[in-house]
């Protein structure tokens, strides 16, 4: 813990360390599958990255533009390894780059816990803001979640605004959210989010827009905003009520489907996985979804759902789902909630991990932490190290020791493919009922239903029809119940 020199790299910073992340630049997407003009909507949003966070309904509320630009980062590294202090800093960055930004500095401050009141030391905040100036950056984001009055405190020091990882992820939800479900799950979060931080902005927001603060008098104190913020706020309660009622509904919807594919107990398959490891390229790869692939934080919101077929030819549907991040806002888990039962209602779950990471087996303490909190810990788990075209070796040696039974695969490539469709077919539950069946000629579209929902152990064409010796699920069972050949002897 504290045995790790600082002063190395930041020599003459004491425990400050300065750490420049590596600006490469997210210029959009490198590869778009069926997506291009998703592509290009986002493209312009992301221009005009401030209107994707406003508000509509509730435009008079002082909600917070996050116009990210030129940003500054900054983050508390208090406990782990420099490593992956490092590591968070450098996923900020990737969100900050998602989020349409341009990152120009990064800093780290060495502390047991954040400042309560400024987040980092006051004295850090002295050289935050000297670097802020020097850079000409107009934003700052903090690597947590902060405090209402910790945003405020450091706006008024810095005087540029001030946001945090939470903050910025959602902005990068709303961007990228499609669906009407999508959109509201994202609006709620952002509204709950909201809520504790209203009176906090109103005011720092007001010091900021031009230096108000210095001609208007009373601002900051007790007066007419207070009663506007009280209206305010009794408004965004109404639309989070009113939001929790349309997501209710359509939670409904999802489950009705959820429950028909249960009924004819076609096996569920889950993709999940960190953001970025490739979870919808190889939804792709599997079927033909043509999902937006993108190499952006977030890209997929909306779980897509398509049918696939083992390599014995039974059915299953494969869901791609959103991502996981360290430290995904609670908010976002809530809210998205419905969204994630995909994955726990799920037979077995296609848990993709990027192999060309620096650290891929934090994406999956990360990832196992989001499941463990949406009840999803007990679905079966296949790991998928994935993107092993562009991994290093050595760290794959280390991932084939740490999780046995894995799966490396290339969707680029297509290396790997064929073991993981029969990993997937050896795990899918297999078909209940064992039937044994004569159908006539004129059944044809039976026998097809047992060849693609069963698993047929024996086959035989007979003068009165097919005979057929089969696993298959228990509506199917029902349905052959006539035909059924009386167990002999
Ligand atoms: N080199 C390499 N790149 C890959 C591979 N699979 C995916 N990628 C790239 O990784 C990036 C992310 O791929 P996606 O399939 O969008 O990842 P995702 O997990 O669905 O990402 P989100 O939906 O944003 O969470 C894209 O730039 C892909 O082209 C692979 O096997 N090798
Ligand atoms: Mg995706």
């Amino acid at each position: 813990m504290s045995d790790i020199d600082l002063d190395g790299p930041a020599a003459g910073r004491e425990s400050v360390v300065t750490d420049r992340v590596d600006p490469t630049v997210l210029d959009g997407a490198d590869r778009v599958s069926g997506g291009s003009q998703d592509l290009a909507d986002r493209a312009a949003l992301r221009r005009v990255a401030s209107l994707s966070t406003q508000l509509t309904d509730i435009t008079e509320v002082e909600y917070r533009d996050l116009l990210l630009e030129q940003v500054v980062l900054v983050g508390v590294w208090s406990g782990g390894t420099l490593t992956d202090a490092q590591a968070s800093m450098t996923e900020l960055a990737r969100l900050a780059e998602t989020a349409g930004s341009v990152v120009l500095d990064a800093l780290m401050q060495r502390r047991q816990h954040p400042d309560s009141s400024t987040y980092i030391g006051s004295g850090k905040v002295a050289e935050l803001k000297e670097v802020v100036e020097a850079t000409g950056a107009d934003t700052v984001i903090c690597d947590g979640e902060l405090t209402p009055g910790q945003l405020r405190n450091l706006e008024e020091k810095l005087r540029v605004k001030v946001v945090d990882r939470t903050a910025l992820i959602l902005d990068i939800f709303a961007q990228h959210a499609r669906s009407k479900e999508g959109k509201a799950q994202v609006e709620l979060a952002q509204l709950n989010y909201l809520v504790p931080r209203l009176r906090g902005w109103g005011i720092a927001l007001s010091r900021q827009r031009g230096g108000r603060v210095a001609a208007g008098a009373g601002i900051g104190s007790r007066g007419p905003g207070e009663t506007k913020l009280e209206i305010d706020r009794r408004r965004i309660y109404k639309r989070i009520a009113q939001l929790r009622v349309e997501l209710g509904g359509m939670r409904k919807v999802r489950d009705t489907k959820r429950s028909q594919r249960r009924d004819n107990a076609v096996p569920a398959v889950a993709i999940a996985g960190y953001t970025n490891a490739g979870k919808s390229s190889l939804l792709n790869r599997l079927t033909d979804a043509g999902v937006l692939v993108e190499d952006a934080l977030f890209a997929t919101l909306d779980p897509t759902t398509r049918k696939a077929r083992t390599t014995d030819g039974r059915l299953y549907t494969l869901t791609d789902t959103v991502g996981f991040v360290r430290h995904l806002p609670h908010q976002l888990v809530e809210s998205f909630r419905s969204t994630l039962e995909e994955i726990g209602d799920a037979d077995l779950l296609i848990h993709v991990v990027d192999g060309s990471d620096a650290s891929p087996q934090d994406q999956v303490t990360a990832v196992r932490q989001v499941l463990a909190e949406i009840e999803a810990s007990t679905v079966p788990e296949i790991i998928v190290v994935n993107k092993i075209d562009a991994a290093d070796p050595v760290t794959l040696a280390h991932l084939r020791h740490l999780f046995t039974g894995a799966v490396f695969v290339s969707a680029h490539t297509g290396e790997g493919m064929e073991e993981l469709r029969s990993v997937i077919a050896r795990h899918l539950p297999d078909p209940a009922v064992e039937v044994d069946v004569l159908l006539p000629y004129t059944e044809g579209a039976l026998v097809s239903r047992v060849h693609a929902e069963g698993t047929v152990l024996e086959e035989e064409h007979e003068g009165a029809g097919t005979r057929l010796r089969a696993r298959v699920n228990g509506n199917l069972a029902g349905l052959l119940e006539g035909y059924r050949v009386a167990p002999a002897g």
